[in-house]
């Protein structure tokens, strides 16, 4: 097995055990850790990325906002790297829903190139999650809000990767939703 392999099944294995008791928000309560799988699959099935780090990222990508982990076990896990990349993409939880969302539109521009990339795929997983199956509770104009927003924070990722800004763009577009 080549030693990137090994790694990807590291950061898969970690990620796995931190998500281990978290479920989806839909009808079917999918295990939480399809979703980070998704996201580092869309970078590499679809993006065409190869950079082991942003692979490693994107499987990281929810662990410090939504599990105990911390940025500095990351950091001796998997390096400086991972751990910035897992860091530019986390969302302060002190700050209000609003607030964290006016963050990730603001921040969005100045990502990191890698950071941008897991970002892109992020929105691309969770649009065609919605799609799929309206997390539970939601409303027809609560779905739409979420678009209106994800255009808004895709909107500054631009220039990153095509295919995925293709893919992010139809959907956009079959909402109705300006990008
Ligand atoms: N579509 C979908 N999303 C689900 C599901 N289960 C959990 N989520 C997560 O819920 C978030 C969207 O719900 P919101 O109500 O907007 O945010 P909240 O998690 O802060 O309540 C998404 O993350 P986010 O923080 O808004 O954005 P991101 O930065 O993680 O992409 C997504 O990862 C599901 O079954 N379907």
């Amino acid at each position: 097995m080549s030693s990137d392999s090994v790694i990807l099944l590291e950061t898969v294995n970690f990620a796995a055990e931190k998500h281990r008791n978290q479920r989806r928000k839909d009808a079917e309560q999918t295990p939480y850790i399809t979703h980070p799988i998704g996201v580092a699959r869309i970078l590499s099935h679809e993006g065409g990325i190869t950079d082991i780090e942003v692979l490693q990222a994107a499987l990281l990508h929810d662990t410090v906002e939504d599990t105990d982990t911390s940025i500095g076990e990351l950091q001796i896990v998997f390096g400086q790297t991972v751990a910035r990349l897992v860091q530019e993409v986390t969302d302060d939880k002190a700050l209000s829903k609003e607030e964290t969302k006016r963050k990730q539109v603001e921040y969005a521009p100045h990502a990191s190139h890698q950071a941008k990339l897991v970002k892109l795929a992020d929105k691309l997983y969770n649009l065609r999650d919605i799609n799929r199956s309206t997390p539970t509770g939601w409303s027809a104009e609560r779905v739409q809000e979420y678009f209106v927003w994800a255009a808004q924070v895709v909107r500054g990722l631009r220039g990153t990767n095509l295919a995925l800004e293709r893919h992010l763009e139809e959907l956009f577009k079959q909402r109705g939703v300006e990008l």
